[in-house]
């Protein structure tokens, strides 16, 4: 598995974008509704798998994971360092690598518009169910759940940030497959590679 110049190039910049998506909200303490955050990174791992497909969008949420675990603070509320393992959040970063793979897997079987859409909202799926079940047996077995913490009201949490992420999602889909046939075209794209 070679990585050019170009791959390195977009890998880095979707780290960077992960970042930011990750702590935009961070200054406003109100953005957090019950143990989550409300973050922008569904949204950008959602882009890595659409404009750099199944492969390069999952090295690119690990190497998003990687960075964070050794220490920059770019997880949610600048969270970083390998302490963020047990964060019961923890579980939506993991899930970025699958989401951006599954995302990336879809539309290389098909690149139509519908496709780009469902590609998008099952990845947004994929982030939830894992997230979800996560920060839920985190709290369960080694976090210090909240008076009267169920899976029920994990769940209910997730109902904050769902309106945003399903919305997003939709827009990841019209704006990647947008670029694809603009400053992404096949053409283009492969020549842009080829350069580096
Ligand atoms: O600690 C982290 O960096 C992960 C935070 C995860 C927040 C999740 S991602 C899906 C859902 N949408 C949001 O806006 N927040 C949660």
């Amino acid at each position: 598995m070679k990585l050019r110049t170009i791959d390195l190039t977009l890998v880095g910049m979707f780290v960077a974008l992960m970042a930011i998506g990750a702590n935009i909200t961070s200054f406003a303490p109100f953005m957090v509704v019950g143990g989550v955050p409300i973050t922008l990174q569904t949204f950008f791992a959602i882009l890595a798998g659409t404009i750099l497909g199944s492969r390069l969008g999952a090295i690119a949420m690990m190497v998003y994971t990687a960075v964070g675990l050794v220490g920059a603070p770019i997880f949610a509320q600048f969270g970083g360092g390998f302490s963020m393992i047990v964060k019961p959040t923890f579980g939506f970063i993991i899930s970025f690598i699958f989401t951006a793979y599954i995302v990336g897997k879809i539309i290389e079987k098909n690149s139509s518009l519908p496709s780009y859409i469902t590609a998008s909202l099952v990845g947004m799926a994929v982030n939830y169910l894992v997230g979800t079940n996560w920060m839920y047996f985190a709290y369960k077995l080694w976090a210090a759940a909240p008076e009267g913490f169920t899976y029920k009201l994990a769940w209910l949490w997730m109902a904050a940030p769902l309106p945003k992420d399903i919305i997003l999602a939709v827009c990841a889909a019209f704006l990647a497959l947008r670029l694809e046939k603009t400053v992404l075209s096949r053409s283009q794209f492969r020549s842009m590679k080829k350069v580096a």
